[in-house]
Parts: structure tokens; sequence; C-alpha cells
């Protein structure tokens, strides 16, 4: 039954019905984003679902937004996920977080991660050495027909994991490596799990916490298992090879090292660390990449947009390899990495979040447990975001005077005690790549394979798979 006052929204049906709403607007070519944004128009900013037996909140707006990041009642994860995890994870020994546990955990890997690698110079060398092997493999496909055709599906992949996994355990793998390739192949067939099209769960994504068999997302825990495994190998070499007397360089030993200095009982143990990479593997690869490659579907269409930003990198940089200091004097650069971020972020649908107790957004009630998301689109892209044209790729829109303008409603990496914690390494990722990749080379449309304006909808949004002629510029 209906919880009194709980926001409004289609009638409460089955199971089925529900997805039918949803999927016949998703039939006449709109993602789920766009399906319930249409919803919103109907019913308000707050709108009231219930899949199978679960009421579910999608919030849609700016103001709304902030109510909702501001408060401490709607900071939990969906307790499903967790009940799901639970049973396969007593086999796998995974230790669930609660709230308070993940903010203990979370403030100590940010501050650790700052100190050697988040937004110090340390990261600008890892990343600089991952678009190294990225352009000299380009470099070496280009010498003979002066040209490559590239597929844009793979083509970020390696560079980005390997910026991810070096910040993780201290190793980055090269592109025909046996662990890079097993790598892939893991997290390819975890994003297939998701992706599956015509699967419940790639359309409506909150049946995971639901319905797990039904919803394909018990194949989705074999392949997270096959990830666990992955990272467990990883951690019992940095187990065997620790030395307590060096400073640590990466998550893994920094972890190790605050475990052997503290006594039992805390909330620090390896399961815990094995589950923060997990989640730093899954939430920082596909997100990353997709931007990206919105991001060069848009150069690519956008010639004149390509060249004013190898105008601007061409004066500031004059030959050298980009720096994240030289962020501050690229204001045009720093617009394209905010406007791809919104083009990712308009299409998205925040992780969800699970209310901890009894309690009310916009004066309506939010009964304990109800999960509760927000479709970013309303902030990035809808009709009271204050963009204008917002389908529409313009980088200008960011620029004021002499430096960026970033409106507060500009929130691709979410707000409050859940945002994300991968933005600084995001930013720097799509930053140091677009800029030292537009530094060298040119890129093109390619007739037979031009990038499509729909978006592909799965567990994070991204342009349809397109391929791009890229040429030397000199
Ligand atoms: C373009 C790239 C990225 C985007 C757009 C993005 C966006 C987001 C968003 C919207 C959330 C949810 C916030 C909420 O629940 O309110 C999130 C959470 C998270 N992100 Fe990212 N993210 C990106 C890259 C990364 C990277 C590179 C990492 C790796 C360190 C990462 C790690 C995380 C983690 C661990 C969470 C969960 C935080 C929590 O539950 O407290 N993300 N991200």
């Amino acid at each position: 039954e209906k919880p009194k006052n709980f926001p409004p929204g289609p009638r409460w049906v089955p199971l089925g019905s529900i997805l039918l709403q949803v999927l016949n607007k998703k039939s006449i070519n709109k993602s789920l984003t766009e399906a319930t944004a249409e919803m919103s128009k109907n019913f308000g900013p707050v709108l009231g679902l219930k899949v199978g037996k679960d009421p579910i909140i999608i919030i849609y707006g700016p103001h709304i937004i902030k109510e909702f990041s501001t408060s401490d009642d709607f900071i939990g994860r969906p307790i499903g996920l967790y009940y799901n995890l639970r049973t396969w994870g007593k086999r796998l020994g995974i230790l669930l977080t609660d709230e308070e546990v993940w903010q203990e955990q979370k403030r100590f890997i940010v501050k650790h991660l700052r100190k050697f690698g988040y937004g110090s110079n340390n990261m600008t060398f890892i990343l600089q050495e991952e678009i190294k092997y990225l352009s000299d493999s380009l470099e070496e496909a280009i010498s003979n027909s002066g040209y490559i055709i590239c597929d844009i599906r793979n083509f970020f992949n390696v560079g980005i994991l390997n910026t991810l996994w070096k910040l993780i355990s201290g190793k980055r793998y090269g592109y025909e490596d046996r662990y890079m390739v097993e790598l892939q192949n893991i997290l390819t067939k975890l994003f297939k799990t998701i992706h599956m099209t015509g699967a419940p769960f790639s359309h409506f994504p909150f049946l995971k916490y639901i319905s797990p068999e039904m919803s394909g997302y018990k194949c989705y825990i074999d392949a997270h298992i096959s990830v666990w495994n992955f990272l467990r190998n990883e951690l019992q070499c940095h187990k065997r090879i620790l030395n307590l007397n060096t400073d640590p360089t990466n998550l893994m030993d920094t972890y190790l090292a605050q475990l052997n200095s503290i006594e039992n009982g805390t909330s620090f143990t390896e399961a815990q660390l094995l589950a923060i990479c997990m989640d730093m593997f899954m939430a920082g690869s596909e997100t990353t990449n997709n931007t990206l490659k919105f991001c060069f579907q848009h150069l690519i269409l956008n010639q004149d947009i390509q060249r004013k930003a190898q105008l601007e990198i061409d004066d500031v940089l004059r030959g050298r390899l980009p720096t994240l200091e030289d962020r501050l004097k690229m204001p045009y650069m720093e617009s394209i990495v905010s406007e791809s971020l919104r083009m990712f972020g308009g299409r998205a649908i925040t992780v969800p979040h699970r209310a901890l107790k009894d309690t009310k957004i916009a004066g309506f009630n939010v009964p304990k447990n109800t999960v509760i998301a927000a479709n970013l689109h309303g902030c990035m892209m809808g009709p009271d975001s204050g963009f204008k044209n917002p389908e529409c790729f313009v980088p200008e829109r960011f620029l004021g005077k002499d430096k960026l303008s970033i409106p507060d409603n500009f929130i691709p990496f979410g707000l409050g005690k859940r945002r994300c914690m991968g933005e600084s390494l995001a930013r720097a990722n799509i930053f140091l790549f677009t800029a030292a990749l537009l530094q060298n080379y040119n890129f093109f449309m390619v007739p037979e394979h031009p990038p499509g304006m729909g978006v592909a909808d799965g567990v994070t949004p991204g342009p349809f798979d397109f391929k791009t002629k890229i040429m030397k510029r000199y």
C-alpha cells in the first residue's frame, strides 16, 4: 500500500506495468533518464514510483537536489544491494559497510590519496606516462600510412584503467600484458552483464536491488567475484613484499601500513580495503571513459572547437607536455572538460541513496529505507538548469570574463557526504588526455562510422560507438 503523503507518480501497479510504462517511453528512443524526466514534468520534481514491492523516489531539478544532498537523512546506500551481496558475499568474506564505517573509510582514503596522488604533481607524472604510451602506439601506427582509423570503444580503456590501477596498486600494465588482457576481459564481462540489452536490469537498474535473478543481477555478481579475486591476488602480492620502513606510494600499501599500526576492532580490515578498491574500480573506469568518448564525439563533429582548443594549447604549451598547473592558463580546454562532464551527467541518474529514517523531502513523506536517486538531467540540461540549448556542445557557456564560470547546479560528481571520491582524478584524466592528444593530432569523422546523436543507455550513459580518423598535426 502506498505510504501516506508519498510523492506523486504513476498509478501504483505491479512490477511489469511500471516497467512497461518506462520501456514504452524508451521504445520511442528515450533513455531512462529522459523517460523519468518526462514523468517529472507531469508529477513534479519529486517523483514517487513503485517497482516490485518497494517504493522508489526520483528527484529532478536544481532546487530539490540541494535539499536532498544537504540532508544527512539520505546518505545511505540501498539496503537491497547489501542484502544481495551479503548472500554471495559471505562466501567471499566481503565485509559490508554501514554508513558511519564508510565515512571513516572515505576520509582515510581521500586523505591518503591526496598525499601521494590526487591533486599533486605525482598525479601529473602518472597520467603523462600513460598518455605517452598511448601516443607512442599511435605514432607507430600512423607512421606507415599517415593516418589511423580507431574505434572509440576501446580507445581510452587501457590508459584510464592504468591511471586508476597505478594509484591503487602502484603498477601499470602494458597494452598486451596478460594481466591487462585479463582485467579488460573481466571488466568487459561485467559491463556487458550490466548493459545486456533487453534485460530488465539494464532498462531499470533499480531492479537489481529487488529481483537479482530476474534482472541479470546474479550474472553481475559473478563478474564482481572475478574482479574481487583479481584484487585479492594483488593484495597478497603487496602483503608479501610490504616494507613498513619506506613511505607507501600507493593505496594498498598505505592501507596495509595503517592495518599494521592500529589495534584490532576498528573498521580497518583487509576485506574493507578490497571493497574500497572494488568501488573505485567500478566507479572510476566507465564513467571517465564515457565522458572522454562524449568529448571526442563532439570534437569530431565540431572541428571549429577542436581548432580553437589547439590554438590555446599551442599558445600556452609551446610544444611541451601539458601539466595540471596549466589548467589555470587554459580556460578554453577547461571549459571543454566541463562541457563533456555536462554531456555525461545530463544523461545520468546518480548512484541510488537510501533514507536512513522516516523523513521528508519537499514536504512529502519518505519512509525509512526508501531508495532515492537524483536524475541529474534536471541540473545539467533541464528547463531550470540555466543552460540554453542544452543538447548542444558549447564550451563557451562556461567561460566568464577571464576565467571559468561554473553555476552551482553544475554537479556532475554529486553533492554532499556521498559525493564522488574520484573527481580530481577524473578531471585530471579528461584534461590531460584531451590536451595532449589535440596538441599532436587532428581527429576527423569517418563517414561510414559517424558518431550518432543518441545516447547509449546503460549503467553509465555514453555515445554510441563510432570511429575516428587520426592524423598527425605537423
Ligand atoms: C567522469 C568521471 C566520474 C563521474 C562523472 C563520477 C560521478 C559520480 C557520481 C554522480 C557519484 C554519486 C554521488 C552520489 O551518490 O550522490 C559518484 C560516486 C563515487 N565515485 Fe565517481 N565519478 C567519476 C569518476 C570517478 C573515479 C575516477 C573514481 C575513482 C576513484 C570514482 C569513485 C567514486 C566512488 C568511490 C563513489 C562512491 C562515493 C560514496 O558512496 O561515498 N569516481 N561518482
